[in-house]
């Protein structure tokens, strides 16, 4: 993206607090203005009040004084306020758009892209941008009307002088714009690698388990350390880019300025008049050698600012559809539908037609790899189809509104998804406001009666960061609940596939059965008890629907079916 683009659109962020912005270019301005005053008070006290005969009053010079710093004062306090009324509201206004993204974004990009780098871009990434406003922009802006203010005084003092003094800035500038294209560039592969340390911390942590068990310290250690030796490499090259304008500059100065003192003496300048003039270059140095160093962190704020547009500008997911549902009768049929995953070979979903009738359970089985997950991510309209489509209640998936469509259904998955909230707050998740006659319900329904009652804080108990606090059987329990509280038409269901002990698992089914009854129901179903009560079981292979019928029909048939239980649950039913 293009620096021009990107300062428009930061712009444009600063908009809606225009009038404190300038507020706050205003206390700058006042800042600045002190900056010659205080040249112009130096010139008159040496010239004028260490003569003999003075000729004003001694108190002049404390109210003089005084009243440069009160007026520097309100300048300092105004900017340093006001920047941060307006850019404390710039994050969090940015924030809140890639945020909003975070909760939109199609869910394959959610594969294409690491959870480190979103929530990198969220978190760290836009923090960057606003310091850079900060430090960059507003420094700028500050520095640029203190040169002005300087300048114009030094111009109107001595011209001449001046020439000579500010010749070394277009020498700074061009100094400047050699190191910037290298400081970008190092500064956009070091933002990459640090999301993806990011990412592999964040797997450390997620994985820590794993990693115990299978010794993957060894490889974990290589991949952070890698990432972060890369990272070092990146800021010592940027030191040395970044660290050597600053002395060239400096000595570009020095010269400038020994060559003004010798011309100044020349010129016969009174005492004041010198040391006004000295003084006044001096400050210049200041905001010059600012400005020169705006450069480092400006070019780490503005790849900041890519990433961070990037996400606000990706696509959400596609929600064309305009009609609202009502309450579905779960009438859902799938007519020839082919799906291919992004960038994969071969489809995934390869010509499935099945129709299930409201309050039906349809069973999936399959050999791993078959094509029921990719079936329930079209049911969810996680994806869409390459070709043929999707209905519900006769009303094809694309004509409705995606908020209609996913509030008709409601999912238990495999990996239970809890949030560090109250269990009240898990169960009602999504609800605008929680009904607690029918939480009540939905708890007892979903047999966790007893499991509330030994909470400490009940049904307000905080349960820890994805549930910690709860057992396994206990979270697949929440996620019934949630699944009934919400009480939607259509459900999906993806079975649990690591064994409960013999209680969990009984709770448990007993949930599912209350969860299931008058429901529509698509269930990738693991235990033989689901499968045997299914309407129907529909068998998949290789995107393909390969056998369908009831239990008892399938095992006559003695196809895939048949050999998929006699292998698995004879097995287990065995042990
Ligand atoms: N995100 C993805 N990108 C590319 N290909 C994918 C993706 N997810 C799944 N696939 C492929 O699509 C096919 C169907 O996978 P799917 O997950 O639907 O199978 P499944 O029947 O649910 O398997 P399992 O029982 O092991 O969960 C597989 O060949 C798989 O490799």
């Amino acid at each position: 993206m293009e620096t021009k683009l990107i300062i428009r659109r930061l712009l444009a962020l600063v908009k809606p607090y225009q009038s404190r912005a300038w507020m706050a270019l205003l206390s700058m301005a006042i800042t600045a203005a002190t900056q010659p005053l205080l040249g112009e008070a130096l010139k008159v006290l040496l010239d004028d009040g260490f003569k003999d005969n003075i000729a004003f009053s001694l108190w002049w010079i404390p109210a003089i004084l005084v009243s440069i710093f009160i007026l520097r004062g309100i300048g300092t306090f105004g900017t340093a306020y006001f920047n941060n009324w307006v850019l404390s509201r710039v994050l969090n206004d940015m924030r809140a758009m890639a945020f909003e993204k975070v909760l939109r974004l199609p869910v394959a990009r959610y594969q294409d892209e690491s959870t480190g780098k979103i929530i990198n871009t969220v978190v760290n990434d836009v923090r960057q941008v606003v310091d850079m406003i900060q430090s960059v922009f507003v420094a700028c802006v500050r520095d640029v009307l203190v040169v002005i203010g300087l300048l114009g005084t030094l111009l109107y003092l001595n011209w001449k002088l001046t020439l000579v003094a500010i010749v070394v800035i277009p020498l700074t500038a061009v100094i400047v714009r050699t190191t910037t294209k290298r400081l970008r560039n190092l500064n956009r592969e070091s933002q990459r690698v640090t999301a993806e340390m990011t990412g592999v911390v964040e797997e450390a942590a997620r994985g820590h388990q794993v990693i115990r068990v299978f010794a993957g310290e060894r490889y974990e250690r290589q991949r952070f350390h890698r990432r972060s030796e890369a990272l070092r490499g990146f800021s010592q090259r940027m030191t040395v880019a970044f660290a050597a304008t600053t002395p060239v500059t400096q000595i570009a100065t020095s010269l400038a300025l020994s060559l003004v003192i010798v011309l100044a003496i020349q010129a016969d300048m009174t005492v004041g008049e010198f040391t006004q003039f000295v003084t006044m270059m001096l400050m210049l140095l200041t905001p010059l050698k600012s400005l020169a160093e705006v450069n480092g962190p400006m070019q780490r704020g503005m790849a900041a600012a890519e990433t961070v547009f990037g996400i606000i500008d990706s696509e959400p997911e596609v929600d064309t559809g305009s009609r609202e549902l009502g309450r579905a009768q779960g009438h859902l049929v799938l007519e020839n539908v082919v799906f291919r995953y992004p960038n994969a070979l071969n489809p995934a979903m390869n010509g499935v037609s099945l129709e299930v009738k409201p309050g039906q359970t349809v069973a999936l089985v399959g050999v791993s790899g078959g094509g029921k997950s990719t079936f329930v991510n079209l049911v969810t309209r996680f994806y869409d189809p390459e070709s043929g489509r999707l209905l519900l209640d006769g009303v094809p998936y694309t004509d409705i509104k995606l908020a209609s469509l996913r509030g008709q259904l409601a999912m238990v998955s495999q990996n239970v998804v809890l949030f560090d909230d109250t269990l009240a707050a898990n169960i009602a998740y999504g609800a605008e406001q929680v009904d607690y006659e029918r939480l009540a319900a939905a708890v007892r329904a979903a047999h966790l009666t007893d499991v509330v009652a030994r909470l400490p804080d009940g049904i307000d108990t905080r349960i820890g960061e994805n549930g910690s606090r709860l057992s396994g059987g206990q979270r697949q329990r929440v996620a019934i609940a949630r699944a009934i509280y919400k009480d939607a038409p259509l459900l999906i269901l993806d079975e649990a596939t690591s064994a409960l002990d013999n209680e969990s698992e009984r709770a448990v089914q007993a949930a599912l059965d209350t969860l299931m009854a008058g429901r529509t129901t698509i269930v990738i179903a693991h235990r033989l008890s689901t499968i045997e009560r299914a309407d129907r079981i529909v068998v998949m292979e290789a995107g393909r629907i390969v056998e369908q019928g009831t239990h008892d029909e399938l095992l006559a048939m003695k196809g895939m079916y048949a050999n998929l239980y006699h292998l698995q649950f004879t097995a287990a039913e065995a042990q």
